[in-house]
């Protein structure tokens, strides 16, 4: 199988088109404002526009209300809802059943312990994103740059399809896809060339680092 790639945090033409040139398989918008890499609803919908089909066009959302998921949704649809921030099972369950989307649950691992948690969520979500834990007291909880250590994915039975993530580049995500043996990663930070502007060059980078 194709190794599955993400780029998230698109919020402009020159990174979604390199994207979608490049192959990715899923595209980020992120809705959660004090991100440097926020979109609005109408934001994400004009740049999904610019391209009929393709990736899955991914919300990013940390604790999100059912109404910012609707509102979102008003604009465009959503092939996959990312949750990045600490929703329960329970909640998960519910955002999946109410907007009949499927559902990505990002848990932060820094220590194998931290994978305990992936039963419960294992029936209530289509998919997992393992990402670093952030910086204490930091301001975001994804898209820190931070690696956690790849060898605690090797050999794990993940019952759903998940990617990589945390600090990975064009210059370690083979190296990262390797030794974690993941089927899919995704990439904010490292195919940026200033906080929040995606480059081009890096995307395809990136992109061709991963899949090649
Ligand atoms: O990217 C953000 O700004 C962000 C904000 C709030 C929650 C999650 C966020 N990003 C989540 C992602 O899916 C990132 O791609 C992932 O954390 C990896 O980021 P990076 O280490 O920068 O490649």
């Amino acid at each position: 199988m194709p190794v599955e790639v993400k780029i998230c945090g698109i919020r402009d033409a020159e990174g979604f088109d390199a994207a979608i040139g490049a192959g990715a398989d899923l595209i980020g918008f992120v809705f959660f404002p004090p991100s440097p890499r926020a979109v609005t609803p109408g934001q994400a919908r004009a740049l999904s526009a610019r391209h009929a089909g393709g990736p899955i066009r991914t919300g990013l959302f940390v604790d999100p209300t059912d109404d910012q998921i609707a509102a979102v949704l008003a604009e465009l649809p959503l092939g996959l809802i990312q949750l990045h921030g600490t929703e329960t099972p329970e909640r998960a369950a519910a955002i999946r059943a109410r907007f009949a989307t499927p559902v990505m649950k990002a848990l932060g691992v820094g220590t194998a312990a931290d994978l305990d948690v992936v039963p419960a969520y294992a029936d209530v979500v289509d998919r997992f994103l393992f990402d670093a834990h952030p910086p204490p007291g930091g301001p975001l909880p994804g898209g820190n740059a931070q690696p956690f250590e790849w060898r605690l994915m090797a050999g794990r039975t993940i019952p759903k399809p998940w990617l990589l993530a945390g600090g990975l580049t064009p210059g370690n995500v083979a190296e990262a896809i390797r030794t974690a043996q993941a089927p899919g990663v995704d990439v904010s930070s490292g195919v940026e060339r200033a906080r929040g502007v995606k480059d081009a060059a890096l995307i395809r980078a990136f992109i061709t680092a991963a899949k090649g």
